[in-house]
C-alpha cells in the first residue's frame, strides 16, 4: 500500500516533534510526513532526531497556522494537495490570574490554538471531502473537557476546539471523513517551562495579593508536583497518536492518561456541575497537603518501577 501524507503543525519541539519523528521511522514505512514549523530556523532538534529519515521519509516545511498565507502556500507545494491525514497540534499555554494577562496576549492565544485548527481545516477539509476521504486529527487536551483553576483562557480555547469538532465531524463523516481529538492531561515538554517563564516574568501588580498568593504558593507549586507525577513524555503522546491515525475506525475522543478519566466523568456524573467543581475546591484549598503526600507517592512507586525495568534489561531478560 502507498504510505500515507501525514502532514503536522508545530514540529519544532515537544508531541509535534515526537510524532513526526515516530511517524516517519515508522518500520512498515506506512508514512511520508510533512514535518511543519513556523520558523524552520528553529528545525535543528527535529533534523538531529530525524536522522536518516530526512530527506526520505520526512520533510520539513514552513507553515504558522495564524498565516492563511503560509498554509495555503505549504498545501500549494504538495503533490496534488494531497494530505491523507492533517495532525493540529501546533498550540501555546497560558497561566495566572486574569487581572495579570492582557486581552492582546488572550486573543493570541485564541488564534493559535482555535483559529489557527480552523484555518487548518477550511483549507484541507474541501480536498478531503472530493476525495471522500482522510483524517484530522487534532491535538486538544483535557483541558478541552474539564477546566482547571488559572487556566481560564486556555482552557476556553480548547473547549472552542472540542465544540468545533464536535458539530463539525457528522458533517465529515458523510464525506469520509474522520476527525480524532487527542486529549493528553500534562507532558513534559517546552509548554511547561514557557509557562513558569511567563509566570515569573508576569505582572502581578493588577491583581490582589491574596489571589496572587493562591497562584504562586498554591498552584504553581501542585501544578508542578502534579507534571512530575503525573506528565507523560512527548513520545508517549506520539505513540498514542499513532493508534488513533491507524486505528480501523478511528475514536472521535482519545484520552492519553488514565490518571484524570475520573475528573472528567465527575463532570458527567452530576450535570448541576456541583460534583466536580466541590472536588476541585476541596483539591485545591482543603487537601492540598493530602494531595502533594499522593502525588510524591505516585512519583516514588514510577521510580521504583524504571529501576525494575531497568534492572530487568540489565539482567538480559528483555
Ligand atoms: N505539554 C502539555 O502539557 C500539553 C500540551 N497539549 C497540546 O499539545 C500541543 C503541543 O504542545 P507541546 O508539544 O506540549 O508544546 P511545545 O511548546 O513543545 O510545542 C508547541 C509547538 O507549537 C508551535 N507553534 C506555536 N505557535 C505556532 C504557530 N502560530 N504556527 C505554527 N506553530 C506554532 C511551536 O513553535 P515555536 O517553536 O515556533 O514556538 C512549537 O513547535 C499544543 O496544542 C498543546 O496545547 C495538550 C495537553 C497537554
Ligand atoms: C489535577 C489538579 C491540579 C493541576 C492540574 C494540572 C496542572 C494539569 C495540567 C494539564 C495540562 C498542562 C494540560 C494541557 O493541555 C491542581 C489544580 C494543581 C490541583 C487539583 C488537581
Amino acid at each position: 500500500m502507498a504510505p500515507k501524507t501525514v502532514l503536522i503543525t508545530g514540529c519544532s519541539s515537544g508531541i509535534g516533534l515526537a510524532l513526526a519523528v515516530r511517524l516517519a521511522r515508522d518500520k512498515q514505512r506506512r508514512f511520508q510526513v510533512i514535518a511543519t514549523m513556523r520558523n524552520v530556523g528553529r528545525s535543528a532538534a527535529l533534523a538531529a532526531a530525524a536522522g536518516p529519515a530526512l530527506g526520505r521519509t520526512l520533510e520539513i516545511k514552513q507553515l504558522d497556522v495564524c498565516d492563511e498565507g503560509s498554509i495555503r502556500a505549504c498545501l500549494d507545494s504538495i503533490p496534488g494537495r494531497h494530505v491523507d491525514v492533517l495532525v493540529s497540534n501546533a498550540g501555546v499555554g497560558m497561566v495566572g490570574p486574569l487581572e495579570s494577562q492582557s486581552l492582546a496576549a488572550m486573543q493570541s492565544l485564541m488564534d493559535t490554538n482555535f483559529f489557527g485548527l480552523v484555518r487548518l481545516v477550511k483549507e484541507v477539509l474541501p480536498d478531503m471531502k472530493r476525495r471522500r476521504g482522510g483524517h484530522i486529527v487534532v491535538i486538544s487536551s483535557i483541558m478541552g473537557l474539564q477546566g482547571i483553576v488559572f487556566n481560564d483562557i486556555y482552557s476556553a480555547s480548547k473547549f472552542a476546539v472540542e465544540g468545533f469538532c464536535e458539530s463539525l465531524v457528522v458533517q465529515a463523516l458523510r464525506f469520509n471523513v474522520a476527525i480524532s481529538l487527542v486529549e493528553p492531561g500534562p507532558v513534559v515538554t517546552e509548554f511547561e517551562t514557557k509557562l513558569y517563564e511567563e509566570a515569573e516574568r508576569a505582572d502581578y501588580s493588577r491583581t490582589d495579593p491574596e489571589t496572587a498568593k493562591i497562584f504562586t504558593d498554591l498552584y504553581l507549586r501542585n501544578s508542578r508536583d502534579v507534571f512530575a507525577s503525573l506528565g507523560q513524555t512527548p513520545e508517549d503522546i506520539a505513540e498514542h497518536t499513532l493508534r488513533v491515525i491507524e486505528a480501523a475506525r478511528p475514536p472521535f475522543r482519545h484520552q492519553t492518561n488514565v490518571a484524570y478519566t475520573p475528573m472528567a466523568a465527575l463532570k458527567h456524573a452530576d450535570p448541576s456541575g456541583a460534583l466536580v467543581t466541590d472536588a476541585f475546591y476541596k483539591l485545591v484549598f482543603k487537601y492540598d497537603a493530602v494531595l502533594r503526600f499522593g502525588l510524591r507517592a505516585i512519583r516514588l512507586l514510577r521510580w521504583k518501577s524504571r529501576k525494575v525495568k531497568a534492572g530487568v534489561r540489565l539482567l538480559g531478560f528483555k
